[in-house]
């Protein structure tokens, strides 16, 4: 029986989301995700997509390790376990790749090792990364393992956009640079729309707005990246759901010095209490057009914070590309919440951005176009699917090695 199938493994700092999709069609057979590890309420919801059947549990989950393992067990239940003969490769979204790592690599000694000395460049993220690897590899150690990296489609990008301006000296001992994130979606959807547009990605100019709870802005000229808002670590940029994004460094300086705050305190303060949370309490676009609705004002100025620097970087990236054939809205807020498409393109008219009320508000799960027919430039929203991406490059690589 020829294998033919990839899991795909997301972990995130608190959080495991993941995939098993068959690449002979790219077909789901089964998906889930375990939320809150480490604490007591942990929760494992699991679906066999060919059958639509949805299992749940909830129950203190420890750590990556006891979450893979649950994972591993359900899909056994389902006839789709690790042991399975099908599966070709397991595939996992590796948040830094640093600067080594461009393209999706084949896990090895030395691979896990790299991973792990950029640990201090992404401490909430390479940490669980890695427990998913070394679970993995334990559970199937006959079976290629691949990781892809978000930082990898943007290592593309010149120096003068991923540098800072600080001593090279300092920056090169302590790998300070621009990595950027999320660069899994912004290859996956620059490249769609694209498609849309009835083009090669070679032709077009495009600026990927990926808004989920994380949101990372990218300028992909040609179809490479050229600059994107995320930093060192995914906390520079856009605002966020609970990350501040830009902010005078100073605001550090002053919080320790002044505000008696330690490090960590400040760490956390930025990165899981800032953002649209921190300013309105809430993180959820949902709850916040809700409460806008309910003439919340409080949510009102923390949108209206939200869309000024959404706007301030597409601004930007009209700059840094010249021309402009695309901007692509897309993931969680960017694919749902037409109110903030709206709001980020109002008033561009100068840009050459315009949109189709009509347009913007249809719900669909496909890439579509919201401009005006006439429109100079085109908007669209573009479903995100980082699992696929990762499914596709997982198999590409181990296929080439078999
Ligand atoms: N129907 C919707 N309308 C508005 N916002 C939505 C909707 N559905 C999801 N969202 C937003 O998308 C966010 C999650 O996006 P997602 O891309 O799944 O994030 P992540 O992968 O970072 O967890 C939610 O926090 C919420 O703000
Ligand atoms: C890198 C990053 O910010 O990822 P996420 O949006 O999944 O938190
Ligand atoms: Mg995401």
């Amino acid at each position: 029986m020829a294998a033919t199938r990839v899991l795909v493994l997301n972990s995130g700092s608190s959080s495991l989301k993941y995939q098993l999709l068959d690449m002979r069609d790219a077909a789901r057979l089964a998906a889930g995700l375990v939320e809150r590890i480490g604490e007591q309420t942990s929760r494992l919801r699991h679906t066999r997509l060919t059958t639509g059947e949805t299992r749940e549990h909830t129950g203190p989950i420890a750590d990556h390790d006891a979450a893979l393992k649950a994972v591993a067990a359900e899909l056994g239940r389902d006839g789709l376990g690790l042991d399975s003969p099908e599966l070709a490769a397991i595939g996992h979204r590796v948040v830094h790749g640093g600067m080594f790592f461009t393209e999706p690599t084949v896990i090895d000694d030395e691979v896990i090792a790299e991973i792990e000395r950029l640990i201090p460049v992404a401490p909430l993220h390479n940490p669980a990364n890695l427990t998913g690897i070394r679970t993995a590899r334990a559970l199937r150690p006959d079976l290629p393992q691949v990781a892809v990296f978000d930082t990898a489609f943007h290592t593309t990008m010149p120096e003068s956009a991923a540098r800072y301006a600080i001593d090279p000296k300092i920056a090169d001992r302590h790998r300070i640079r621009r990595y950027g994130f999320h660069g899994t979606s912004h290859a996956y959807v620059s490249r769609e729309t694209a498609r849309l547009l009835g083009k090669d990605p070679s032709e077009v100019n495009v600026i990927v707005l990926h808004l989920g709870n994380g949101a990372s802005a990218s300028a992909v000229e040609r179809g490479r990246c050229v600059d994107t808002s995320m930093g060192m670590t995914p906390l520079e940029g856009l605002v966020m759901g609970t990350r501040s994004g830009d902010l005078d460094p100073a605001v550090i300086f002053h919080l320790a010095r002044v505000g008696d705050m330690s490090m960590d305190e400040i760490d956390t303060l930025l990165n899981k209490r800032s953002g649209l949370f921190g300013l309105c309490g809430d993180n959820d676009m949902r709850e916040i057009r809700r409460r806008i609705d309910e003439g919340d004002e409080e949510a009102a100025l923390a949108f209206d914070i939200y869309i000024h620097r959404l706007k301030k970087y597409i601004g930007a990236y009209f700059a840094v590309l010249g021309t402009v054939d695309a901007v692509a809205f897309t993931a969680g807020v960017g694919e749902n919440a037409a109110p903030v498409r709206e709001a980020a393109i109002a008033g561009l008219a100068g840009l050459g951005l315009a949109l189709s009320p009509e347009l913007n508000a249809v719900r669909a799960d496909e890439a579509r176009l919201i401009s005006p027919k006439d429109a100079r430039v085109a908007v669209a929203v573009v479903p995100t699917d980082e699992e696929l991406e990762i499914a596709t490059q997982t198999y590409a690589l181990v296929g080439k090695h078999n």
